[in-house]
């Protein structure tokens, strides 16, 4: 088997070789590249086998361009406006007969995600974090609305090529240390002009960088074969996709399969990366209050619509201009995540929020709510010109602007006096999904 992958990265490599002696291989288009780890990979969501010349995007790079020419008082990093993905699904109609509906996968999402910082995207299993994601890096074409990076609108192939992207599975060439790994990545990504002395001494840094200088020699290695651990391993993924260093970096759940100390580890050396300048993007599944605290701002979605956009440390004056109180000793961020399946399973369902977070009208209240709703404070602002967050901040300091928040470990579920938990499980599979109540949402606004 070892011989076999041998082969078959050897014949890889021979491609390689031939392409970059081509005049494809020139100048921007090595950008285009994916990542050296996708390579004659099948694709990551769309279905269909990406091999070596699908990755190459041969057309010439396009140029942003400023529509209307008008500029946001922004001081960096990405702007959306009114994101919103419409599919087109078969579903049974009343009689029974299949009908051909449009379904929003993303609703009306406006929001920002500031340079210098990382911006995590959170919310429930099919809440759409990932096509967001996939949306704001460029790879969906039929989006409607709109991105701005730094003020200047970009079309979807101008972001795919100017930013990374870290696909939550990784594949990496087994037989290869982490330095060949990421010198192969840096000679793939930065062509000729940069000299070989030069490239080494990136990778030298990216490999102090990303706090690998322990495992630099040791093999990626595969299910066969001992290698780097898991934590190292999706670190090293980071280092292949960022050698030419991005402004716009993506991370498709980076902790996902990892134990709470590598985790901590990757977000660690992710936060860096941010620190350093660059606009980072992650989603994230229930991170731990370690982990909360290097995220510097949060977008929350549900069932694709946007419930909660700006700092880890608003989200308390977020939920009490709801009407809904923290609980002692209980995260306020996970508070949210419980409202919002509150709402999701009751008649109001998330629609509620996303008009709650969109206009400031507070949503009704539940019938079994005993929280006052009294609440004099102004709603959230959404838009970049948002006074929940000082954009200046993370371009003076490296320190994150709410470093300083404090989390409680985790959360724990209320109970009633019989000592059962009053917090219902999270989207739970018998309960019928409310949203397709996205559809109706779609045709009540229309
Ligand atoms: N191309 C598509 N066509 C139809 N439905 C899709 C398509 N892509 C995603 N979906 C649906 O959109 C919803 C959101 O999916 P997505 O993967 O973005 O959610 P997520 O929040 O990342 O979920 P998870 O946390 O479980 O990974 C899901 O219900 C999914 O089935």
């Amino acid at each position: 088997q070892w011989h076999a992958n041998k082969k078959a990265n050897a014949l890889v490599y021979t491609r390689i070789a031939w392409l970059q002696k081509t005049s494809y291989w020139t100048g921007s288009n090595r950008q285009s590249l994916v990542s050296v780890s996708t390579m004659a990979q099948p694709n990551h969501r769309y279905g269909g086998h990406r091999d070596l010349e699908a990755v190459i995007d041969m057309d010439q790079p396009e140029m942003p361009t400023a529509k209307g020419g008008s500029r946001f008082s922004f001081t960096g990093g990405l702007e959306f406006t009114s994101l919103t993905y419409t599919v087109v699904k078969k579903q049974r109609g009343v009689g029974g007969e299949w009908e051909k509906k449009d379904v929003d996968l993303l609703h009306e999402i406006t929001g920002y995600a500031p340079k210098g910082c990382v911006t995590a995207v959170m919310g429930p299993s099919g809440a759409g974090k990932s096509t967001f994601l996939d949306a704001l890096a460029g790879r969906i074409s039929s989006l409607d609305g709109r991105v701005a990076l730094d003020g200047v609108e970009m079309s979807p192939s101008v972001i795919k090529r100017s930013s990374a992207y870290v696909m939550q599975d990784d594949r990496l060439f087994p037989m290869l240390t982490v330095y060949e790994t990421l010198l192969f990545a840096a000679d793939f990504r930065l062509g000729s002009a940069v000299s070989p002395s030069d490239k080494k001494l990136r990778v030298d840094n990216l490999i102090e960088q990303l706090g690998l200088t322990t495992s630099r020699n040791t093999y990626i290695g595969d299910e066969g074969t001992r290698g780097v651990s898991g934590g190292e391993r999706r670190r090293v993924s980071i280092g292949v996709d960022i050698i030419h260093g991005p402004a716009l970096l993506f991370l498709d759940e980076p902790t996902s399969g990892l134990d709470s100390t590598s985790a901590h580890s990757v977000i660690e050396k992710v936060h860096d990366i941010a620190c350093a300048g660059s606009t980072v993007v992650l989603t994230i599944h229930q991170p731990s209050s370690r982990i909360l605290q290097l995220l510097d701002h949060l977008i929350i979605l549900a069932r694709g619509q946007l419930m909660y956009s700006g700092g880890p440390k608003e989200v308390t004056a977020h939920l009490g201009r709801m009407g809904r109180k923290v609980p002692k000793g209980e995260n306020s961020i996970e508070h949210l995540l419980d409202v919002i399946q509150e709402y999701d399973q009751s008649e109001f369902g998330v629609n509620a929020l996303a008009e709650f977070c969109l206009t400031g009208l507070k949503p009704r209240k539940l019938a079994a709510e005993g929280i006052s709703t009294v609440s004099s404070i102004p709603p959230t602002p959404v838009g970049p010109g948002g006074e929940d967050f000082d954009h200046s901040l993370r371009s003076q300091h490296s320190k994150s602007p709410w470093s300083g928040a404090q989390f409680t470990p985790s959360r724990r579920p209320r109970k009633d006096q019989s000592g059962k938990s009053q917090n219902p499980p999270r989207y739970p599979k018998n309960v019928p999904h409310r949203a397709m109540n996205i559809a109706c949402l779609r045709e009540s606004v229309a």
